[in-house]
């Protein structure tokens, strides 16, 4: 059946009257099918629907608010960039994402690792051409390794979940913006203005985010000497940044070198989000690519 739509109701650019393969699929740039629905049967992102893991979220973010201050952002990047914990290859640190669940995402409870070959399959597609795109979405959220023991075994609210930044007032549009209220910065003066502690177009080189696993992968690649084009830096270090990307928040704080940047990162996005399914890729048959690609861009060896 083919249906035509001028109104898609999530969240993204799509040209209208697009044709729609069938009530639950869309289909973008020459292949990539977009599911309307996630693996729970409710619209992708939609923090309000009663699902089974609605309750969970909520109480995710209701910590993850309270907790990500300005102080604790600073500790956590000073401990982390020593990069002291581990070494380790990055196939290594993929496979580690086996034993991963993220608490925060309502829309996807299987094993990371999938979501990582999910996300650089779909891309690969459309983007064959782009091999550095490829590798940055597989290893996009490999910092979730820090929920296990030998990264430091940080609680959830300090590894997953959107980010924002730190230092300036929380913006209404991020998921569960009322928990805010809670954190001690929601009160001090020096934090909670349009601009806080930053100037205008400052870059967001220069903005501290909320502690987590972009902002520690990002520094694991840079530390690390990787060749990855900076675009696929950016886009590692602000893909869960929804605020900005999404709803077009603290654009007051970016300056043009970002705003060229964000537009990759609003690319990638769509098949970060929309390629999440119980669909299995055959990991030992798409391996040997991924591995060349590591071994182009990073050392056989890195340290965490
Ligand atoms: O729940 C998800 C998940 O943790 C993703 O890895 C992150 O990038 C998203 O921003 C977040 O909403
Ligand atoms: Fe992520
Ligand atoms: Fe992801």
């Amino acid at each position: 059946m083919t249906i035509i739509i001028d109104q898609p109701q999530f969240g993204i650019e799509v040209e209208e009257n697009r044709v729609l393969n069938n009530e639950k699929e869309l289909e973008i740039n020459g292949g990539f099918i977009m599911p309307t629905a996630n693996t729970f049967g409710h619209n992708f992102r939609d923090y309000e629907a009663e699902s089974e893991r609605q309750e969970g979220v909520e109480n995710f973010y209701k910590t993850n608010h309270i907790n990500q201050t300005c102080d604790f952002v600073k500790n956590m990047r000073e401990e982390y960039r020593k990069m002291d914990r581990v070494e380790m290859s990055i196939w290594k640190c993929c496979e580690l994402l086996n034993d991963v669940i993220d608490e925060s995402d309502p829309d996807l409870d299987e094993p990371q690792i999938e979501h990582l070959l999910q996300t650089a399959e779909a891309i690969r597609k459309d983007f064959p051409n782009e091999d550095w795109l490829h590798l940055t979405a597989l290893i996009h959220d490999l910092g979730k390794v820090l929920l296990l023991p030998i990264f430091g075994e940080l609680p959830q609210w300090a590894v997953v979940g959107d980010t924002y930044p730190v230092g300036c007032a929380f913006d209404e549009s991020i998921v569960h913006h009322e928990y805010f209220k809670e954190n001690p910065d929601y009160q001090n003066p020096a934090y909670n203005t349009k601009y806080g502690v930053y100037k205008e177009r400052c870059g967001l080189d220069n903005v501290m985010m909320s502690w987590g696993h972009d902002d520690y992968m990002y520094l694991v690649a840079k530390e690390n000497k990787s060749t990855l084009p900076s675009v696929g830096l950016f886009i590692i270090r602000y893909h869960s940044f929804y605020a900005l990307h999404r709803s077009g928040a603290y654009k007051h704080l970016m300056n043009e070198e970002d705003e060229e940047n964000l537009k990759w990162v609003q690319i990638f996005n769509k098949y970060d989000l929309y390629s999440k399914s119980k669909v299995r890729v055959d990991v030992e048959k798409v391996k040997p690519y991924y591995l060349s690609l590591i071994e182009k861009y990073f050392p056989a060896k890195l340290r965490w």
